[in-house]
Order: structure tokens, then sequence, then C-alpha cells
């Protein structure tokens, strides 16, 4: 009884987000500085999302991590980082009321949960990352802003930093050496275009064969085209996107996402030895997506992928019962469309003429569906998981 007195604790829910610019590649693999800077889409936290406990206690010698109720080596760089940036912090809170407690002093005990699969491509390091920093920030009762937040979340994992924030978050690369200007903003808030929806089809729920940290920097060191891609595409991109966020434009969001997508894998395929992430069944997405649109007349659907096959497919609320609804069609006996999102769906009567063998290698490919829509950022709450 006296040592649960002793325990100060932090809860949080903190969001995936899924690139429309990708980030791939670092220039400095120390701090996690990016080769240029991206743009994502944060998605709803009653979908897909991190819960984390942060607590600390005299009575915890070590710092600790658990995941999914698994003890996770917390001896690396990137979570040290972290820990370190953040105890900083709260030292200076210490320093300027000398009457709060030493927390900074203690063991860490994080403990966390994702409702859904880890390392399989649906940006669990992202999510994770910006909980642990947000549940210590707030255990610790820092001040920081999530732009401050973001600089410490981007050394655990670089996507990372762009869950610290809903909506439409934007990561500039920065220029300083130092990393200090290499963090996120918010582009616009969820609440400024709040009617765009994602499909995520799970076509692998495995871990991936080849990490993004790891792919990246091959990448990085043996492709041609990512020179002209970090160099010229993107920060053109860039400048695009955000406009199309601004104006909720989504045929202009919609090319941009894809065209980007498309870009990313391509300087993957250009990698020595090549890295190919998206299989047959990412590729019948891509071309279910074309479909749709060309049946459709206008573009009202964007897929993007990130290293792993999954797709992930954008529209608006309006155009849910033809995109969403073709995919029932397609797949509704698949795990997703008994949620109460996924009911509400009816499935299309009419699916794209010619499809034939896109609609079996999706039937055979994808284990489940995720019906979700963008979202606001990281939640605080009294739920605590220990
Ligand atoms: N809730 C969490 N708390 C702390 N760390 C986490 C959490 N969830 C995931 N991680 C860390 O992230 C790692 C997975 O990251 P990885 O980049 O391999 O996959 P991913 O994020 O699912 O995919 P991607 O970033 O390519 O979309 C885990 O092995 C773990 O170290
Ligand atoms: C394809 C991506 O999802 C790559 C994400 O890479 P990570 O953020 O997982 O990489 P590290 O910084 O090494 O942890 C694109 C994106 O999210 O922008």
């Amino acid at each position: 009884m006296a040592e649960q007195q002793d325990i100060h604790r932090a809860s949080t829910f903190a969001p995936v987000n899924i690139a429309v610019i990708k980030y791939w590649g670092k220039r400095d693999t120390k701090l996690n500085l990016p080769t240029n800077s991206s743009l994502s889409v944060t998605l709803s936290q009653d979908d897909l999302r991190t819960h984390t406990t942060a607590s600390c206690s005299l009575s915890f010698t070590k710092d600790t991590l658990t995941l999914n109720g698994e003890d996770q080596d917390i001896s690396g760089a990137r979570t040290q980082a972290c820990f370190k940036e953040l105890r900083k912090l709260r030292r200076s809170v210490e320093a300027e009321d000398t009457s709060a407690a030493k927390l900074s002093a203690m063991g860490l005990r994080i403990v966390s949960e994702n409702n859904f699969p880890t390392a399989a491509g649906l940006a669990s390091s992202a999510a994770g990352f910006a909980a642990l920093v947000r549940s210590i920030a707030n255990l610790y009762a820092l001040p920081s802003t999530p732009t401050e937040l973001s600089r410490i979340a981007r050394q655990g994992s670089g996507s990372a930093c762009r869950s610290l924030f809903g909506g439409y978050a934007g990561w500039h690369q920065g220029s300083q050496n130092d990393g200090s200007d290499s963090v996120a903003y918010e582009v616009a808030p969820a609440s400024h275009w709040p009617d765009m929806r994602a499909l995520i089809l799970v076509a692998s729920a495995e871990k991936k064969g080849v990490s993004s940290t790891a792919g990246m920097q091959q990448t990085v060191a043996t492709s041609a085209l990512f020179q002209r891609r970090v160099e010229v595409i993107v920060p053109e991109r860039m400048a695009a996107m955000e406009k199309a966020v601004k104006e909720k434009d989504f045929a202009a969001f919609a090319q941009l996402t894809t065209r980007d997508s498309n870009s990313f894998h391509a300087c993957c395929a250009d990698t020595d030895p090549p890295i190919f992430y998206m299989n047959d069944t990412s590729r019948a997405a891509v071309r279910m997506c074309e479909a749709i649109n060309a049946q459709a007349g206008s573009t009202i659907c964007a897929y993007t992928f990130d290293a792993g096959p999954n797709a992930v497919i954008y529209y608006l609320a309006a155009n849910e019962a033809t995109v969403a609804g073709t995919f029932k069609a397609l797949l509704g006996t698949k795990t997703g469309w008994e949620s109460e999102k996924g009911k509400a769906v009816e499935a299309a009567q009419e699916v794209p003429q010619g499809m034939e063998v896109a609609a079996e290698l999706l039937d055979k490919g994808v284990s489940r569906i995720i019906l979700t829509g963008v979202g606001d950022g990281p939640r605080r709450t009294d739920e605590h998981l220990c």
C-alpha cells in the first residue's frame, strides 16, 4: 500500500498517421533527421490507437517498457534519447519549483497497448513513440507544446513526430545540424476537413522483411532516382499538398498522394538490392482504385502504401457508397465490416467492369479491412494500464 501511494502516473491515447507525402531517407541517423519534409493524415483513435501509461516511483529501480504484455528492450539509442530529453525538461521544472517532486530521479515504468498489429506497416512505431513521449510529458507536467514534443518523438521514430498532431500534419525536414528545427506542425486540424475517410486493406499483418529504418538507408546509399525525389519532387509536392489540404481540393490531394506513393516505391525498386513492399494484392488495389475513378468520371479515391503491402485508400464521406461500397461488394466476407462504420456501408450494386483478375487477387490477399477517417491528436485519459 505504501508503494501504491508513491506511484505517480499519467496516461494517453495516441493516433496512427499515414503519410501522403512520404518520409524516406535520413541525413543524420543518430538524430533521426530526414532528407525531405513529409505530410500525413492522422487517423481516428476510435479505430486505431496506442494506449500508454507512464508511471514513476522511488521504488522503481530501473526504466522498463511493456508492450502488449511483453517486456521490451529499451537499451536502444532511440528510446534512450526520448527518456533523456524528457528527464532533462523535468529537471528544469524541478529547478524552477523546488517544491516539485523529484520525478526525474525516479525509474520509469511504461506500459503500452496497440489495438492493431505491431510492426506490420500500420505505423505502430508512430503511434507508439508519440504515446510514449506524450504520456511521460503528462506525467512530468511539462509545459512543452506539441511541436516541442515532436522534436523528441522524432528521435524515437521519425514518423512519430507527426502523431503529436491531429488532422493534417507536416514535418519540416529542418536545416539545423542539431535537429532543433526538424519538427512537426499542424497544416490543418481535423475539423477543417472532417469528411476525409480511410479504408485500410490489410494484406499482411506479419512483421515485414526490410524495416523502414534499414530500407530507407539502403535507398539513400544506392538509388539514383532518390536524389531527384528529395531535391525537386518532394519540395514541389509539399507546397502543392499543403495548398490542396487548405483548399479542401480532393482531386489535387488524391493526385499528389498516389503519385508520391508511387515515387517512394519506385525509389525502393531502384535501391540495390531492390526492396519490394507492395505485392500482387497491393497492385490489385491500385488497379481497383483506378477503375473506380474511371467509372466515376472523376478522382474520388486515392491509394497509398507504406513500407508494406497494406493499401490505405482515402476518399470523402460523400463518396463512401461508391468507394467503400465497391470494396464491400468485393470483400464483404472479410473481418472489419461488422464494425459500426462497416455496417453503415452498403455494398455497391455495380462494381467496375473487366476487373475480375484484380477482384480475385484482392479476395485472396486481403485478410481484413479497417474503416476509419481523419481524427484528432493524442488524448489524455484517466484509464491507467498499471
Ligand atoms: N506502443 C508502443 N510503444 C513503444 N514502442 C512501440 C509501440 N508500438 C511499436 N513500437 C516500436 O515500434 C516498432 C515497430 O516499428 P516498425 O517501423 O518496424 O513498424 P511499423 O511502425 O508498424 O511500420 P511502419 O512505420 O513502416 O508503417 C516495434 O518493434 C517497437 O519497437
Ligand atoms: C514509409 C513511411 O511509413 C516510413 C516511416 O518510417 P519510420 O518513421 O518507421 O522510420 P524511422 O524514423 O527509422 O523509425 C513513410 C512515412 O510515414 O512518412
